[in-house]
């Protein structure tokens, strides 16, 4: 594998109780970038973030991280691993019985032996770098959801990740709050030399920070580019997503019977008991 690409994704399958959910994904995700992963509710992304992630075996194809092979590891070694993985999830929520600098200071209590003045600068470095040291006292409680938010992110970077994953960062965020965590996904990625996955549904927020976005449907990656490639892209799929339209190839309505034949007399047996 090119020394050039940390995470290399190939032909990956994935099956719910015998439902397929990944259905030969391929991915070649560069060292250095920010790469976003987009698609309709429940087409396998949060899935596919945790089969990289080693919490999901595949039951099918690999998933490679700089020379490892994630789905041949041990328990031990996925853990030891991990510690090279930051990971901020959707409802990640802080302790709420811990301080700010002690929720940032968890990851390097449970992995490291430092001393407490190591500690101490480290949480506060991180702290600096999402604006928040001078909040190091309070409590999870009284934060708004965007500092809530810059927190977990000083978190999950508190080990100096290689990889950082985000499933739905901006998720209930306003529109302030989301610009500041998509600049900040950024600018850490660059400042620690990191490279970050991103799931997320924000489109304008993904064009404006990500390196290469993929998009998912029906399991598969249906399409890929650069920001400049997705914006100027004929594909319908990538359209529908760009321009926020309710339907196109991801359908807006369940599948249905014909309204003629649900709304006719004796036509259904929707709520027949
Ligand atoms: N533990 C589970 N057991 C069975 N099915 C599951 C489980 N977790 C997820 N699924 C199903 O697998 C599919 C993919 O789920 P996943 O969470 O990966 O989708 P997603 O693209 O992240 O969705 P969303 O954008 O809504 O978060 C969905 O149909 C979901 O209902």
């Amino acid at each position: 594998m090119s020394d050039d690409i940390l995470v290399d994704i190939q032909d990956l399958h994935f099956n719910y109780d015998g439902r397929p959910v990944l259905q030969g994904i391929n991915m070649k995700i560069p060292r250095g970038k920010v790469v976003a992963i987009m698609g309709g509710s429940g087409c396998g992304k949060t899935t596919l973030l945790r089969c990289i992630g080693g919490q999901l075996h595949p039951t099918g194809g690999s998933v490679r991280l700089e020379k490892h092979q994630v789905c041949q590891m041990s328990e031990a070694e996925l853990y030891r691993l991990r510690r090279r993985m930051g990971m901020l999830f959707q409802f990640g929520a802080l302790f709420t019985d811990l301080t700010v600098f002690e929720n940032v200071a968890f990851p390097l209590r449970e992995h490291t032996n430092l001393s407490e003045e190591m500690i101490r600068d480290l949480v506060l470095m991180k702290l600096e770098a999402v604006g928040l040291r001078g909040a190091h006292a309070l409590m999870p409680g009284s934060l708004s959801g965007g500092m809530a938010r810059r927190v977990a992110l000083a978190r999950a970077i508190a080990l100096d990740p290689m990889l950082i994953m985000y499933d739905e960062p901006f998720t209930g965020l306003d529109p302030i709050a989301l610009g500041v965590i998509g600049r900040l996904i950024r600018s850490l990625n660059d400042a620690l030399g990191a490279t970050s996955i991103m799931v997320t549904h924000d489109i304008q927020e993904s064009l404006l920070i990500v390196d290469y976005i993929y998009f998912l449907n029906g399991g598969q990656v249906v399409a890929e580019g650069t920001p400049d490639e997705i914006r100027a892209s004929r594909d319908p799929f990538v359209h529908q997503f760009v321009h926020a339209e309710p339907d196109g190839p991801v359908h807006f309505d369940y599948p249905a019977p014909s309204v003629g034949q649900d709304f006719m007399p004796g036509g259904a047996h929707v709520g027949a008991a």
